[in-house]
Order: structure tokens, then C-alpha cells, then sequence
């Protein structure tokens, strides 16, 4: 960008490393990019293209339709002034920045003036949607961090969030990005003000949209492919992945995809950590509320790999982040930087770089968490409340002795099981199950598939946690020993602690297996399971579980008189390793 004086502006906060324009070799690994990127499948149709862009006007009219009808019938207002008073919707998310695929939501924000209430939302804005033959699976969620009503409007999924202005009417020129339009908001309008003011912020910190799209389209693939995109379990989501990618664009305003991402890669392995990632100098602002300052906060100078969002009020948007997954995270970097330069020379190809993960095949031992409930709805609440606490887990992990990384796997793997008695259901509750009484998750199993008769229903996910457990002392014949008791019981605290839970209705298991006992469900696309080398005895460790263990939870139904046959055999020599 050129400015009057003949000074070049830049974005970003500091000068780019490098303003030269692509080489041909460049501009042939973009397109080879952008070949590989079409083959994977991450662009939709055009057809679903402008489904989207039809939807999207019609969405605005019924925002429009929902202020008008509240201004009018509620509020009372004169005709002109309810027809004034507009209403506005926004995109943000994946698809705001361009960079969505095939049957991803529509992240909407519904912007309204300050007589329209958060109530008159979920009450008209959701009575008009209802009444629409085009709408399907419209559910609110009500008590979430940023309550939302979600849809699918003509097949096309949509997150619609709200916020209500300080403002009498939003015209269709309204812009979100003076900060004092946040002024005398309440903090879920903030916050729902804030993925919208962030997505624009990011774009307009970019020098090139074009090549910003496409590199954070390969990354996003990469990191997906890798199992290190979640925000929840500690790795980056989705806006982090974003402005890191940005960042890096700001380096070379004048690079291309292909270029940006082997650069991406580079630098990225080799950044100094804690050292933040930003993409502007942080603002002040109106309001009272915290950015992100570690001169000032305590709590932000344990953030291990800071990246900031850039719109007021900043925000770390990796706060999750732990020793563990941040060495997982520098690990892909390194393995992709490598990946990167063999494609720019010639000796390598893009495909490598999206290779799946190998999480299931790369440890001896893992631990399982499973979490158990009653009902379908139940089960999406408590195993998504387990969820957001599994880096919980992962930090006390850390601290057991001979551990070298507790890896926590992206997401949790979801199973209905049809139990023919009560003796059954109690079993899959305490988290004793093998696959015969499983159906698929979306499978509903019908009574007359089956020769017995369902008694109870019962849904468990199960989270995963791969052991990287320290080696022998050369030398030594004992067995290592790895004492998880008090990282599991604390965590079987932490998570019963929640206001819903219910030990009835709900249950929470944690034990650890093989490798070779792990259920055929991880292994997706004919994965294969791990070999151990037959040469080489090894010792295995000596496991200390949570003290409702296996073995407990054996005792007690002994005691309890309760037939030992009902049991898995081969599971209760997993969790009874040497030692125990
Ligand atoms: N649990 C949450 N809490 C707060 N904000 C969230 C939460 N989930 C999503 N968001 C906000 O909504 C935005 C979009 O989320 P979404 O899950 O749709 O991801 P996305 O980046 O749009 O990717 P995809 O293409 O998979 O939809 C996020 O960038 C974030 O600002
Ligand atoms: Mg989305
Ligand atoms: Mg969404």
C-alpha cells in the first residue's frame, strides 16, 4: 500500500519480512494447492453456493418482519417508526471469511434496536421461523454462553445468535465496528457482538483476501486431518487458526497461497512462544471489562501460546492450550514445515501434508473416559460438560511422574447400547460394555432386529487421552510406575461438581487399555492398528488407576454377589496390568 509520502503502510505490527511478488514455482505449487484443495472435497457446490446467498436475503427479510411485528404489536410504535426501525443480520464464522465447505453452518448475527428484548427473540423470531415450511430442526438453546437458536433453512444449517443496540433503529448501512456501540450493552450481547467484530476485523487486516482464503483452507484441512483443531480440548479452533494465518499474510502482503503456507509452516515452528501472536496493537476501550494484558493479569502469563484476537475488548483465543497439546501442536508444525519444503523443491506433494492423524496408533496406552447417561438430551449436555473439562485433566496429568504427554483426542466417540436386562444397563452405565449391545449413533435399533427384547437404552461417549509413558532405566527390571489416581479422582470430582449432575441418571468411568484393546469404532477408513514389535519384551508399566477402578468395582460385585461370567474377561485383564 502506498501512502502520499511514498512510505509503504503496512498491516500488522511490525514491517512484512518480505514484499517480492510470487515466483513462477510460486505461482505452479498455488495452483497445485488450490488442485489438491478441490480433490479433498473442501469447496460446496455452486448449486449449494447460491442457496446459501438466497437464504441469507430471506433470513434479513424475516429479521426485518420479527423487529417490525415486536416495534408494532408489542411496543406499540407508530407504523414509520416500526418500519424505521430495521433490524440487520451478519454472517461471521467460516462462512464470513470465505472459507467454508460443503454443508458447514451459516454463523448469523440478528442485530436489532434497543425495544426489541432477547425474549421477544426466542418468542417471534422463533414463532415466524416455526410457521415456515422451509425451516426444519429449529431448536434455541436458550442457556448457553451465547444463546442461540439453530436450524437448518432450506437444508442449509444456521447459528443464529442475537443482540439488541443502544440505538432506536439499525439501518441496513449499520457497521459493528465503532467500539462505543458496545457501550451499556449486557455481556451476552458483547459476546455475541464479539465473533462477528472479530471475523471483519481479521479481514480487514489482511492484505489479500484471496490468498488469506486459500491458505486458511489448507490449514484448516491440515489441522483437521492432524486431530489439532478443537478449541475445547486445548488445540486451536477455528478463529485461531484464522489469525495465525493472517498474521502471516501480513508478513508477505504480496505472497500467493502456496508461498504462504510453506512460510506459515516455518515460521510457526520456530516461533518464540509465549511471545503472542497479534494482528494490530491492542485497543483500549469503553467498557469495563478485561483485555488481555499480562503486565496486568496474572492468569494471562500462563497462556503458553498466546494468540490474540484483534477487535475490543482482545481476548486470548488459545487460553486452553496445555504443555501437552502445545508440544502436539509444535510436533505437526515441525512435521508439516518439513512436508512444505519438500512440495516447493519438487520432492513432495500436497497430499502428504493432509495424511490422517495417527493418534490411535501411536501409543501403547490410553486411557478412556467414559461418560454414561439415560436419556439422548442428557447425554449431550453432561458429555459436553465432561468435554470442556478434559484439559483439566490433561494439566493434572502433566504432573505424574514418568508420564511424558497425556494427548487428548479431539472429540468423543458416541454410542446407544440396547440392554437386555437391568443387570446390563447398570454395567454400560459403569462403563463395562463391549459392542454387542451397540448401535450406531444414528441408528435406532427396532425390537424386531433383535432376538431379545430392549430393556433400557443407554448412551455413552467415550473421550480418548493417548499415555506417552517415560522408558525404563536401562538396567533396571522393575516396572515403571504411573500413579493416575489422584489426576482421574480429582477430575471425577471436578465434573460432579456441576449443578445438573444427577448420579443416578449419569455416570463417569476412566480406564486405561492396550493399544490392541481398543474398539473397532477409532479406526475409521480401514485404519490399521498398531503393531508392537514381537522381538523386543517390553515390561509394561505398572498402572495406578482411580482408586473405582476396575478392580474396586470387581470386589464390590462380588461382595454384591453378582455372577462373574457377566464380565468381559479380556477387559478386566486390561485394567489388571502387573501390579495392580
Ligand atoms: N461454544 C462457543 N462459545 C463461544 N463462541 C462460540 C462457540 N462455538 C462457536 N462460537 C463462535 O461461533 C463462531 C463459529 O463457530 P463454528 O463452530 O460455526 O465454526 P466455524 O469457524 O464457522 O467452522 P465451521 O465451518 O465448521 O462451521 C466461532 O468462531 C466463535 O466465534
Ligand atoms: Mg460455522
Ligand atoms: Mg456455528
Amino acid at each position: 500500500m502506498e501512502l502520499q509520502n511514498g512510505q509503504t503502510k503496512h498491516l500488522g505490527v511490525t514491517p512484512p519480512i518480505a514484499v517480492t511478488y510470487p515466483t513462477p514455482r510460486e505461482i505452479e505449487v498455488t495452483d497445485s494447492l488450490v488442485q489438491e484443495l478441490t480433490a479433498q472435497g473442501t469447496f460446496e457446490s455452486e448449486e449449494e453456493s447460491k442457496r446459501r446467498e438466497v437464504v441469507l436475503g430471506k433470513l434479513d427479510k424475516l429479521v426485518k418482519e420479527f423487529v417490525y411485528n415486536v416495534s408494532r404489536e408489542k411496543k406499540k410504535l407508530p407504523e414509520a417508526d416500526a418500519k424505521e426501525a430495521g433490524g440487520k443480520i451478519f454472517t461471521f464464522g467460516s462462512y464470513r471469511l470465505g472459507v467454508h465447505g460443503a454443508g458447514t453452518d451459516i454463523d448469523t448475527l440478528c442485530v436489532v434496536p434497543r425495544h426489541v428484548t432477547r425474549e421477544d427473540f426466542f418468542d417471534e423470531m422463533y414463532r415466524i421461523l416455526k410457521n415456515l415450511s422451509e425451516v426444519n430442526e429449529l431448536t434455541c438453546v436458550t442457556d448457553a454462553y451465547v444463546p442461540v437458536i439453530k436450524l437448518r433453512f432450506q437444508d442449509i444449517p444456521i447459528d443464529l445468535i442475537f443482540a439488541r443496540l443502544e440505538l432506536p433503529k439499525v439501518p441496513d448501512e449499520l457497521e459493528l465496528r465503532e467500539n462505543t456501540l458496545l457501550k451499556n450493552l449486557d455481556e451476552t450481547c458483547i459476546r455475541s457482538l464479539n465473533g462477528s467484530r472479530v471475523t471483519d476485523e481479521i479481514l480487514r487486516l489482511v492484505p489479500s483476501i484471496p490468498a488469506f482464503r486459500t491458505s486458511l483452507r489448507c490449514i484448516k484441512l491440515w489441522a483437521k486431518r492432524r486431530a489439532i483443531y478443537s478449541n475445547v480440548m486445548g488445540f486451536f479452533g477455528g478463529v485461531a487458526w484464522a489469525m495465525l494465518v493472517a498474521r502471516i499474510c501480513q508478513l508477505y502482503p504480496n505472497a500467493i497461497a502456496g508461498a504462504i503456507v510453506s512460510r506459515f509452516f516455518r515460521i510457526m515452528h520456530q516461533w518464540k512462544w509465549p511471545q503472542p501472536v497479534l494482528l494490530k496493537p491492542i485497543e483500549d476501550g469503553p467498557l469495563q471489562v478485561r483485555v488481555w494484558n499480562p503486565k496486568i493479569y496474572h492468569g494471562d502469563r500462563f497462556h503458553l501460546m498466546p494468540i490474540i484476537t484483534p477487535a475490543y475488548p482482545s481476548m486470548c483465543a488459545t487460553h486452553n492450550v496445555t504443555q501437552s497439546t502445545k508440544k502436539i501442536i509444535e510436533r505437526e508444525f515441525e512435521r508439516a514445515a518439513e512436508i512444505a519444503d519438500h512440495v516447493m523443491v519438487g520432492s513432495g506433494k500436497w497430499a502428504d501434508l493432509f495424511e490422517k492423524h495417527d493418534f490411535f496408533i501411536r501409543y501403547r496406552y490410553y486411557l478412556q473416559i467414559i461418560v454414561s447417561s439415560d436419556s439422548s438430551e442428557r447425554q449431550l449436555k453432561w458429555s459436553g460438560m465432561v468435554e470442556s473439562r478434559i484439559r483439566h485433566l490433561i494439566s493434572k496429568l502433566e504432573s505424574v511422574e514418568n508420564l511424558e504427554l497425556a494427548h487428548p483426542f479431539v472429540k468423543g466417540f458416541d454410542k446407544i447400547h440396547h440392554c437386555t436386562n437391568d443387570q446390563m444397563a447398570t454395567d454400560v452405565m459403569h462403563g463395562i460394555f463391549d459392542s454387542t449391545s451397540v448401535t450406531d449413533k444414528n441408528t435406532e435399533l427396532s425390537q424386531n432386529n433383535t432376538d431379545a427384547v430392549t430393556v433400557r437404552v443407554i448412551y455413552t461417549t467415550t473421550f480418548y487421552v493417548g499415555l506417552d509413558i517415560s522408558r525404563r532405566d536401562p538396567g533396571t527390571k522393575a516396572p515403571r510406575q504411573l500413579n493416575i489416581s489422584w489426576p482421574t479422582q480429582e477430575f471425577i470430582k471436578l465434573v460432579k461438581v456441576w449443578d445438573k449432575y444427577d448420579e443416578k441418571s449419569m455416570g463417569i468411568h476412566i480406564k486405561h487399555v492396550k493399544s490392541s484393546e481398543l474398539p473397532p469404532e477409532v479406526f475409521e477408513d480401514g485404519q490399521k492398528r498398531r503393531e508392537d514389535s514381537k522381538k523386543r519384551k517390553r515390561v509394561p508399566p505398572e498402572v495406578l488407576e482411580d482408586g473405582q477402578g476396575k478392580r474396586e468395582e470387581l470386589k464390590k460385585r462380588k461382595h454384591d454377589g453378582l455372577a462373574e461370567k457377566d464380565q468381559n474377561p479380556k477387559k478386566i485383564k486390561s485394567n489388571s496390568p502387573n501390579g495392580i
